[in-house]
């Protein structure tokens, strides 16, 4: 045994120099495949004019030469990070793409980390080898090499390897111990065991991901969705892939990451934002967005949609042609069931009902000359002319009007009549005076699903699609630029002499070509289409979504290709799951399996120690995961009076920018204490930011609730008055949960009075 140790020592490949060369030669291949899609995409741009179908060619081409330099741009750092030695003497190299020796029978040079051949790469072990005896993580700066750790799979190593199977675990640990860059980079290269299986998962059917904080759950759902979108190209290609998020923070904190593994196919969204035109800006209490998310929301909306459809108690008279006509009762209610049984949406069963009136009504006027003596072409002359009518047109719209799915939720949310008619059913008068709000009041996230529902219930309406083709050019242009800057930072590096690309053509342009060969990736034409169904959707921090939430990702997603991630010990909206069953349910049954991470790569153990107490609160079946790290800094309390909570958190947050030095900080405390503590944290730290604002991510100390920073990370947590959480919302102690496992290293918990029972630990 040790001499084959000795002859692997002796193997003089195994140098820091050696490596080099190989990497040197796979950036110099990178080198090349870009200046041949560059040329290539100059080439295609300068052509004009031909026929229909050699204009469409040339689009279709300039998509993919544009997307192909994007992906060689996006894989520059880190290209390839790690080899594998097999018993049988071959070595791969393993990276973020696929380079082939095509002058060798297409060799693979490098394989790329989605492919089978580099699966050993994360799930070999040394009790469990797949043929590997050696596997090396090489670790780069820009294009140097700048270190290796080897694994040798040999029983010596089985005996010593780390209680937790960590693979690469120096690697894995200078990537963890990094300072936090507010956002979120890929794991391709330390991705472990228990990842790797749920990232590479069949692609049928939903696979819920139950994980505790930290363990990877928004990273192996991000790395799956690239692995399938490599695995499954063509089938994913034309639907596209979906990523729902739970805000726009959270968007921009994970929106790196899909883009550096060089896959743009992917829409990320909120679920507030897969209603296109609506932009949600409005606020609501806690109360009001769990009622709406009630499942019993969908039987609101269809009585307050059926009310919509009237009666007279009597009859309308209109005139008609200078006489009486009477549009009574029984004509309409039998229009009204004719129209109902359809099952068609309103407005288009409006369609049956105005047929079905407008004949009835011809008859009436017919009954003024004689029935007998008209035929149906007479008859038909009379319904046009009913049809043109002003006064007879206005009191069958009064009956059936033809309506779009804002009117509707904002006449009902604002109109204690309506509600009344509709939700009595369902909801008593305190919960209808809690959904009652002013009209013409901005739109909330937990509006969107019911807009979603009721466009289901009216049927189509394309004022919000004509708005959203607004967008999207808007869009195409901004993408168009992007394209422009990647090839110009690809030419800059490649051959600064050439004619530049943007010398012929700019970014209106190219957004012009871009837009007429409606070769939009099925995520952009995705983006703006509320109808559109997705080839597979991933749910992030799944356990927030309400019951209404749900039906909008279901029905985004007929075929229940999904993945659900998420933790149902870090729920935080009323409206949320402690359950997955429960949600799951009402549309796979039990047809849903389920994953666990068990290892957090976040959150040292000194805080994890704190924060486990919290989970016995909890009524929900989860275990603690274990930490990977420990960094022998205990977490700290500050006591302070009640006036001094503020100046108190300032000051701590201070404290803590400095033991940081150059990391990031969050003061995450309950929403009741966000504008007081954050005038004072502003106040002491001007450079800090209070809420969710876009440059959030950057500041050195951001002060959020804990909904704010659902997901996010920050290497210095400072949580404020953890009393107050538990008193401002029913999941508090979830919420405390949370702020706390936000932390990568250290943390400090600033309060009043006695702090809650489960945080006894904490030293003073
Ligand atoms: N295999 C890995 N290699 C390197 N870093 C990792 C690995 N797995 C997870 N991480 C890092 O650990 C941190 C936590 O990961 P992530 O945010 O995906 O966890 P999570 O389970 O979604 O957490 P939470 O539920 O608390 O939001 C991130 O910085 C992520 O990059």
């Amino acid at each position: 045994m040790s001499d084959t140790r000795a002859d692997r020592e002796l193997d003089h490949t195994d140098s820091v120099a050696a490596e080099q060369q190989y990497v040197s030669m796979l950036y110099d291949k990178l080198d090349e495949l870009r200046r041949y899609n560059s040329r290539r995409l100059a080439e295609t741009l300068r052509e004009t004019g031909g026929t229909p179908q050699a204009r469409t060619e040339r689009d279709i081409s300039t998509r993919m030469h544009i997307d192909k330099l994007s992906q060689l741009s996006a894989v520059e750092n880190g290209l390839c990070f790690g080899r594998l030695d097999l018993d049988s003497g071959e070595r791969f190299h393993i990276g973020r793409l696929g380079l082939f020796d095509e002058e060798n029978e297409y060799t693979p040079l490098l394989i790329d980390w989605r492919a089978p051949a580099a699966r050993p790469f994360y799930l070999a072990t040394a009790a469990s080898r797949d043929g590997v005896v050696r596997r090396r993580h090489i670790r780069t700066t820009r294009r140097t090499v700048t270190g290796l750790e080897d694994e040798v799979l040999d029983l010596d190593s089985a005996e010593q390897s780390s209680h937790l199977g960590l693979a690469g675990e120096a690697t894995l640990l200078a990537a963890l111990d990094e300072r936090r860059t507010g956002r979120m980079g890929d794991i391709v290269a330390t991705i472990q065991a228990e990842q790797d299986r749920i990232i590479r998962s069949g692609m049928n059917g939903v696979l819920v991901v139950q994980g505790g904080p930290g363990t990877g759950k928004t990273a192996v759902a991000l790395h799956r969705a690239a692995y399938l979108l490599y695995t499954y190209r063509q089938q994913l290609t034309k639907r596209g892939v979906l990523v729902v998020g739970p805000n726009a923070t959270f968007l921009r904190y994970i929106g790196q990451v899909l883009p550096s593994l060089g896959e743009t196919g992917v829409l990320l969204s909120t679920v507030g934002e897969l209603y296109p035109g609506v932009v949600a800006t409005g606020s609501e209490s806690a109360e009001a967005a769990e009622l709406k998310g009630r499942a019993e929301m969908v039987s609101v909306l269809h009585k307050a949609v059926r009310d919509l459809q009237q009666v007279p108690r009597d009859h309308i008279e209109v005139t008609f042609d200078r006489e009486p006509l009477s549009i009574d009762k029984s004509t309409c209610s039998q229009a009204r069931t004719k129209a109902r049984k359809s099952r068609k949406p309103h407005n288009e069963a409006r369609k049956i009902f105005r047929r079905e009136m407008f004949s009835a009504l011809a008859l009436q006027v017919a009954d003024r000359f004689g029935r007998d003596l008209l035929d149906q072409r007479d008859l038909d002359d009379i319904t046009s002319e009913l049809r043109a009518d002003q006064e007879v047109c206005a009191a069958l719209e009064r009956l059936w009007p033809e309506t779009d799915p804002p009117t509707v939720l904002d006449s009902l949310l604002s109109s204690p009549e309506m509600l009344r008619k509709a939700a009595r059913k369902y909801f008593d008068e305190q919960q209808r005076a809690t959904l009652l709000r002013e009209p013409g009041a901005a739109w909330t996230p937990s509006d969107a699903p019911l807009l979603d529902e009721l466009a289901e219930l009216l049927g189509e309406d394309d004022t919000e699609q004509r708005q959203e083709q607004l967008r999207q050019e808007r869009e195409e242009l901004a993408y168009a630029e992007g394209v422009l800057h990647i090839m110009e930072q690809d030419e800059e590096i490649i051959d600064p002499e050439r004619l530049r690309v943007s010398d012929v053509l700019d970014a209106d342009l190219l957004a012009q070509r871009h837009r007429t060969d409606s070769d939009l990736t099925a995520a952009e034409r995705a983006a703006g289409d509320r109808t559109w169904t997705f080839g597979h959707v991933i749910v992030d921090e799944a356990q927030e979504l309400s019951a209404m939430a749900w039906r909008v990702l279901m029905r985004r997603c007929p075929s229940r290709s999904m993945t659900v991630v998420g933790d149902i010990a870090q729920t935080g909206s009323a409206a949320g799951t402690a359950s997955w069953h429960e949600v799951l349910s009402p549309y796979v049954a039990r047809r849903w399996r389920l994953e666990e991470l068990t290892i957090n790569y976040r959150t040292p153990s000194e805080i994890m120690a704190l924060a486990a107490p919290l989970l016995s609160e909890m009524d929900v079946d989860v275990s603690v995961p274990t930490s990977v790290r420990s960094t022998g800094v205990p977490p700290y309390g500050v006591r302070v009076s009640e006036e001094e909570l503020a100046t108190g958190a300032a000051e701590t947050a201070a404290d803590e920018l400095e033991a940081v030095d150059g990391g990031r900080v969050a003061v995450l405390l309950p929403p009741g204490r966000l504008s007081e503590v954050g005038s004072s944290v502003r106040e002491r730290i001007p450079q800090a930011t209070v809420g969710p604002q876009p440059e959030g991510l950057e500041t050195p100390v951001t002060v959020l609730t804990v909904e704010q920073a659902k997901g996010l990370e920050f290497d210095s947590v400072v949580v404020v008055d953890p009393a107050g959480f538990l008193e401002e919302s029913q999941r508090g102690i979830n919420d405390v949960y949370v702020a706390l496992t936000r932390s990568t290293t250290r943390l400090a918990v600033v309060h009043t009075g006695d702090l809650p029972e489960p945080l006894g630990g904490l030293e003073l």
